[in-house]
C-alpha cells in the first residue's frame, strides 16, 4: 500500500531508549508526557548529583514511580552514570537484579551535567571488562570535548579517537551510540555487525543547523550533539526508516525551563516528549516508510536490549492538524515543546 493511502496505523506501544526525566517538580510535569505513549524508557542518569550507584538508581526509580499519575503504566529502565570511581561489582549486581539496564558514558564536560564523567578511559577499563562479561550495554554520548576540535566534528572525531579503541579492547561489549547526528556515525554502525547500535532522536530527523542559526538564533533548537548540515539529517532519516535493526528511537527529550534556555549561555536540550510520535509519523510518511515506524519505535530497541516487545498497541490516525501546547507548565517554570515547523496530522490514541 502507498503511504498516502495509509490513514491509520496500529503499532506496538513504543519505547524511548534515551530520555531525560530530571527530578522533583520537573519530573512531576514531564513524566506523564512520556508515559502517555511510551511503555518504557532508558532513563538518563545526569542528575545533580549524578545517579552513580545501584542504590541511587533504586532511589531515583522510586521517585519516578511515585510521580507517575494514577492510571498510567510506565516502566523506567535505569542507567548508571559511569565515573572513574565506579565499582564494577556494584554495576554487575545492579544488572543482575534488574536495577539498572545500562551504564552511561559521558566524556567529562561533553554535555549537560557531565562534569563527573570520564576523562581517563584507562580508569574505567575494569568496569567495561565486567560489562562485556555480563552482557550489560554501554550507552555513549559520543563527542570529544577537546576545545580545538570544531563542535560540528566532535562526533566523527570521537568515533575514531575514542570509540574504535574502546571497541577494539572490549570486543564483547555492547555499545549504543546515543543520539547520532552524522553520516559518519550511521556508516560506522552499518559497517559493524556485532554489539553496536545507535539511537536517533526525533529532532535530528527534522532539523539541520540552519534551523538553529539562519534568520536569527533559535535557542529551542539547540541541543548536543548540535544538529549538523542537511546531508547528515538525510542520512539519519535513511537509517531510521530503513528498518535496520541497529537503529532505534531515543528521543533525548531533554527539558530545560525557558529561562534556562533563553539566556546568555543557554542550556542544551530539546523537549520533544509531548509530540514525538506525531512528528515521527510525519517523517516516516514523507519517506514513504510508515510501515517501518514500528521497527524503529517498538521492535529494534527491545531486541538490542534483550527485552520482550510490548504487547499493548497505539494507533496513529491521520486527520486535521493535531493540537499540542507550545509549552508545558512546571513548578520550576515553563518548558517549551519542540516545534517541528510543520503541522502534525497524526493523532495518537492508546
Ligand atoms: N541532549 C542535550 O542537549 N542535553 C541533554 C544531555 C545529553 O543528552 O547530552 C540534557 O541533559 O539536557
Ligand atoms: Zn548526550
Ligand atoms: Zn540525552
Amino acid at each position: 500500500m502507498k503511504d498516502k493511502a495509509i490513514t491509520e496505523l496500529t503499532i506496538r506501544r513504543p519505547d524511548d531508549w534515551h530520555l531525560h526525566l530530571r527530578d522533583g517538580a520537573m519530573l512531576q510535569a514531564v513524566l506523564p508526557e512520556t508515559a502517555r505513549h511510551f511503555a518504557r524508557a532508558i532513563v538518563m542518569p545526569n542528575l545533580v548529583p549524578p545517579v552513580v550507584t545501584a542504590e541511587q538508581a533504586r532511589g531515583y526509580r522510586n521517585r519516578i514511580m511515585a510521580a507517575l499519575p494514577a492510571g498510567m503504566t510506565f516502566d523506567p529502565l535505569m542507567t548508571l552514570y559511569l565515573t572513574e570511581d565506579t565499582d564494577p561489582d556494584d554495576v554487575a549486581a545492579a544488572f543482575a537484579d534488574g536495577t539498572a539496564r545500562a551504564v552511561k558514558l559521558y566524556p567529562a564536560g561533553a554535555t549537560t551535567n557531565s562534569a563527573s564523567g570520564v576523562a581517563d578511559f584507562d580508569k574505567v577499563r575494569p568496569v567495561l571488562a565486567k560489562m562485556a562479561e555480563i552482557g550489560m550495554p554501554l550507552c555513549v554520548h559520543g563527542e570529544v570535548t577537546d576545545h580545538n576540535i570544531d563542535i560540528f566534528d566532535r562526533e566523527a572525531v570521537f568515533i575514531d579517537k575514542v570509540l574504535k579503541p574502546i571497541r577494539k579492547k572490549n570486543q564483547d561489549l555492547k555499545i549504543v551510540m546515543e543520539h547520532v547526528t552524522t553520516q559518519d556515525a550511521v556508516d560506522y554502525v552499518r559497517d559493524n555487525t556485532k554489539n553496536l547500535a545507535a539511537t536517533i532522536t526525533t529532532h535530528h530527523l527534522i532539523i539541520n543547523r540552519n534551523h538553529i542559526l539562519a534568520g536569527g538564533i533559535k535557542p529551542h533548537f539547540y541541543c548536543l550533539p548540535v544538529a549538523k548540515r542537511e546531508t547528515h539529517r538525510v542520512a539519519l532519516v535513511q537509517a531510521a526508516v530503513s528498518g535496520d535493526k541497529r537503529f532505534f528511537l531515543g528521543t533525548d527529550s531533554a527539558p530545560h525551563t525557558d529561562p534556562a534556555k533563553l539566556q546568555e549561555c543557554g542550556c542544551a536540550g530539546i523537549f520533544t516528549a509531548p509530540n514525538t510520535m506525531s512528528c515521527l509519523a510525519e517523517v516516516f510518511e514523507a519517506a514513504g516508510a510508515l510501515t517501518k515506524l514500528e521497527a524503529f519505535t517498538s521492535l529494534n530497541g527491545p531486541r538490542f536490549y534483550g527485552l520482550p516487545e510490548n504487547t499493548e498497541t497505539i494507533t496513529l490516525t491521520k486527520g486535521d492538524p493535531v493540537a499540542y501546547p507550545s509549552h508545558i507548565v512546571t513548578d520550576d517554570g515553563p518548558v517549551t515543546v519542540f516545534d517541528p515547523g510543520f503541522p502534525l496530522h497524526w493523532n495518537v490514541s492508546v
